[in-house]
């Protein structure tokens, strides 16, 4: 069983103490912003990193103390943290990293990563002379998440998880009224963070009414964000994409096998729809995570593994949990165009199984094609069962990460029944590990260079590198240290850049000896260039966003 850490209430800026963690110097002391007052850890009173744990499940083995999948609680944290290196005298603002880091709750253990309780951290850095950079750390208090903790059990359907049926005939048929209304799933938005265009920042996932506002700087839970649309349906992308005027996003039809491709202003909480693409196969809509864009059109995937109807209306689990792979369905993509809502083309590909997309890119000339990029499985859902929580924790070091690789889609636009799948560069340049990407934002939806995503050093059960892949020379550079397990790497650019890779990228890292800090890696050259250390090791987390500093 992993241990889980526990660390409630704590006051907003928890009493201060020296630091007593080791700070490694690994880089050369004249390049070190950490002063005596910045090596100041604020250690939250309550941790307790020996606690036993909170549940018993099926995590399975013993590890050590904490772990990137080790559940932590954090009510509220917030202090200065302490440099190590350079930051560029251009890194002012804050970086939010959203994802699930509470696995255990009362007795109740979950079963896979995409359960836990949304838990998001903050580092806000000021780069330069006087560089400094505090962070925080706390839950996301949706409702699933506060009426799991008052009941110490999950109440609503998370991922994996469906709550036993009521015992009584009136609460079954209570039961059957939150599976049609949705009331019955979960609203824990543990996935993606995301600024919107008019200062609001959302987390979600892939419930609809999961979409929820939150404070930038104390990390609190504003309230569900309300769309006054009249759209209805249980299931958004977790992935919307978000730019300062809009925010795109898909709405699967589960009744009608397909999906709704809207977009909402920013300012406005009103989607509208731009069109709907029908499905091709069936008997329900491929799931989809997230999807892609180009400057003109919407390209909306189709893969074979499928949300499963029965499940979703019987609170059963399916084979995947809440879908079905049915690999005789087929693959298809579909590309809509922006402008009109008309649906340009829709073609029939390789089986494909992606959770994330990476970027797109529109074709021109005499072979004119929309390219699409992907962290693909190799048409494998297997990718799905390796990130449950009792494998993560009990297979480190053995080598059962499924391969994947950058997949790559060419679909015509000349009317041509199929498009292509091929791999984007040699698979072993990213030890056959591919997921977690991001781009630099000023090249979405267009020709583009590098991508920045969690690759593999192996043997390994899960993503241990960062990696930036370079498109172009087919190549890869990795970041690794031994036992870490870093999320997302996360594209930052230098005001003023014009070069793609111009800039840093930013990750948490949850190391096996209990160490969590934020990582900032030179981009161009894919090196260390600081680390900020939290006091206590952080859980393994998802998505992340960047708001620049306003100017003081
Ligand atoms: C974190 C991540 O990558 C994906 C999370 C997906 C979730 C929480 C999906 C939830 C769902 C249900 C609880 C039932 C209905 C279907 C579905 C949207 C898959
Ligand atoms: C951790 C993950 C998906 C997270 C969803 O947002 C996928 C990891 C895939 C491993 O290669
Ligand atoms: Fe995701």
């Amino acid at each position: 069983m992993a241990t889980s850490l526990t660390l409630i209430a704590t006051p907003c800026t928890a009493p201060r103490s020296s630091s007593s963690f080791a700070l490694a110097p690994r880089l050369p002391p004249r390049c070190s912003n950490a002063t005596a007052a910045r090596r100041r850890a604020v250690r939250a009173t309550t941790l307790q990193s020996d606690q036993e744990p909170a549940g018993s499940g099926d995590s399975g083995a013993t590890t050590t103390k904490l772990s990137a999948s080790t559940s932590v609680r954090q009510e509220r944290w917030e202090g200065d943290l302490p440099i190590e290196g350079c930051l560029p005298p251009w890194l002012n603002g804050t970086y939010i990293r959203n994802g699930p880091g509470m696995w255990d709750v009362g007795e109740h253990a979950f079963h896979h990563l995409f359960d836990g309780y949304a838990t998001l951290v903050r580092v806000s850095f000021r780069g330069g002379g006087g560089a400094r950079a505090t962070g925080a750390h706390r839950q996301i208090e949706s409702e699933a998440y506060r009426a799991a903790v008052a009941r110490g059990r999950p109440v609503l359907r998370e991922f994996s998880h469906c709550p036993a049926p009521a015992k009584s005939l009136l609460h079954r048929f209570g039961d059957l009224v939150g599976l049609v209304t949705g009331a019955a799933l979960t609203d824990n938005p543990n996935s993606a963070v995301l600024p919107l265009g008019d200062g609001r920042v959302m987390c979600l996932t892939e419930t609809t009414k999961s979409s929820v506002l939150i404070d930038p700087d104390t990390l609190e839970t504003v309230g569900r964000f309300r769309y006054t649309d009249r759209l209805g349906g249980m299931v958004q992308s977790a992935h919307p994409i978000v730019t300062d005027t809009e925010f795109l996003t898909l709405l699967p039809d589960l009744v009608r096998p397909g999906h709704l491709v809207v977009r909402m202003e920013a300012g406005s909480n009103e989607r509208k729809v731009i069109g709907r693409v029908d499905c091709r196969g069936g008997p329900s809509p491929g799931w989809l995570h997230s999807f892609a864009v180009t400057e003109k059109y919407v390209v909306v995937p189709e893969m074979p593994l499928r949300y499963s109807s029965a499940s979703l209306l019987t609170s059963e689990l399916a084979p995947f949990y809440a879908f079905d792979w049915v690999p005789a369905s087929g693959s298809y993509m579909h590309v809509m165009c922006k402008s009109t809502g008309k649906t340009v083309a829709s073609v029939e590909v390789p089986p494909f199984m992606a959770i994330h997309f990476i970027n797109a890119y529109e074709e021109e000339g005499d072979e004119a094609a929309v390219v699409v990029d992907c962290c693909e499985h190799y048409g494998d859902p297997a990718i799905i069962e390796t990130l449950v929580l009792s494998r993560l924790r009990s297979l480190r070091g053995k080598d059962v990460l499924p391969n994947a690789r950058v997949g790559r889609f060419r679909i015509p636009l000349d009317g041509s029944p199929f498009g292509e799948l091929e791999t984007a560069l040699d698979p072993e340049e990213h030890g056959r590990g591919m997921d977690m990407c991001s781009i630099n934002p000023a090249r979405l939806g267009r020709k583009y260079r590098y991508a920045y995503a969690c690759g593999a050093r192996r043997p390994c059960n899960f993503p241990n590198t960062l990696t930036k892949i370079d498109l172009v020379e087919k190549k890869a550079k990795s970041w690794h240290e031994e036992g870490s397990v870093p999320s997302e790497p996360f594209f930052v650019a230098r005001p003023g850049a014009t070069d793609e890779d111009d800039g840093v990228v930013i990750s948490i890292v949850s190391s096996d000896d209990g160490e969590g800090y934020a990582l900032v890696l030179d981009a161009t050259t894919f090196e260390e260039i600081a680390r900020v250390r939290f006091p206590y090791g952080l859980p393994y987390g998802f998505h992340g966003c960047w708001i620049p500093a306003t100017e003081e």
